[in-house]
């Protein structure tokens, strides 16, 4: 294509100056050239006075015949201002799914100053070995109805649960009193494990036994101060696989209150014998929990392993 031709097909409607070609010198400004071809609009500078790159020369063809004879007045009326939209433009992120092992920054300001680190390995505990493991649980801890309290209102935990630790635990309004009885072996023995694979000396433990589908844990932070700011937890699971998913925590509203509408959602479903471990800054930015599922689902059991430290205040 020539450079002509480009020229005419990228500018359609003719609003771009025509080629020096288009443009007979000897008519005068109010003249309608005379043509055959594709009608041009025919522009006429009224005032003598106004800057014009053309004045005194032939008239441009300067908009689609559409806009009728006098672009000039059109032009003078029209007041274009360019506002603030009312609303702020958001969009939802799209989910993310986490389906293969390995370590995940979920950090999503760049300052790279706080981390959000995932680590998921979908078989830390082989299958025969996790299927033992989920039965000597499912028998071996005394598992617990408990109750959470929210805006004073007592509601039954959906799911059981146990807490082995020298300190209580307080979440959801409720306190769990410490619980110094001896660790089920393969409890003790995963705790060995995760010390030589992570460094790192567990010595509290969250056990929660989702019995069918219909148990689940809501949204939340595992941010009790014996924890720490930046706690490692490592979370283990057995039995039936369960979605697991973590939402990242808005700013607060001016209200104080927090709108999750645009939250980032990051998924996994934890199989039996999965390790995710969350780290660094994940507690304190982000949210977590274990949904409802409205198809058949056989039990699960997960365990945390937790360091728990006595706080000052
Ligand atoms: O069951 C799970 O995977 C999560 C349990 C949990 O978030 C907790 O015990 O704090
Ligand atoms: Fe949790």
């Amino acid at each position: 294509m020539s450079a002509e031709k480009r020229r005419k097909s990228r500018v359609q409607g003719g609003w771009a100056s025509p080629s020096p070609k288009d443009v007979p010198n000897k008519q005068k400004p109010t003249e309608k050239k005379s043509s055959n071809h594709t009608p041009q609009l025919l522009v006429s500078h009224h005032d003598e006075n106004s800057p014009s790159l053309h004045r005194g020369k032939t008239p441009l063809p300067v908009g689609p015949a559409w806009l009728g004879k006098n672009i000039d007045q059109l032009a003078a009326k029209t007041k274009f201002t360019f506002e603030e939209p009312e609303e702020e433009i958001k969009l939802k992120p799209a989910d993310l799914v986490i389906v293969k092992p390995g370590v995940y920054d979920i950090s999503t300001e760049p300052s790279g100053l706080s981390r959000h680190v995932l680590r998921y390995f979908p078989q830390f505990v082989e299958l025969s070995q996790s299927e033992s493991i989920f039965a000597a649980l499912y028998d071996e801890i005394p598992w617990k109805q408990r109750y959470d309290i929210h805006n004073g209102v007592k509601a039954i935990q959906p799911r059981l649960t146990q807490w082995y630790s020298e300190l209580p635990y307080t979440y959801s309004g409720l306190t769990v009193e410490a619980n110094t009885s001896e660790w089920p072996k393969p409890l003790k023995e995963l705790k060995q494990q995760l010390a030589e694979v992570t460094g790192i000396e567990f010595n509290s433990l969250a056990a929660n036994l989702y019995r069918d589908g219909h148990d689940s844990i809501g949204w939340h932070s595992d941010d009790e101060p014996i924890m720490g700011k930046t706690p490692t937890i490592a979370s283990l699971s057995f039995g039936d696989e369960r979605v697991f998913e973590l939402r990242k925590k808005p700013y607060p509203l001016q209200s104080g209150e927090q709108d999750y509408t645009y939250s980032q959602v990051i998924r996994l479903t934890l199989g039996s014998g999965s390790l995710l471990i969350m780290e660094g800054w994940t507690q304190t930015d982000w949210q977590h929990r274990v949904p409802k599922e409205y198809h058949d689902r056989g039990p699960r059991i997960n365990v945390t392993f937790r360091v728990a430290r006595p706080t000052l205040d």
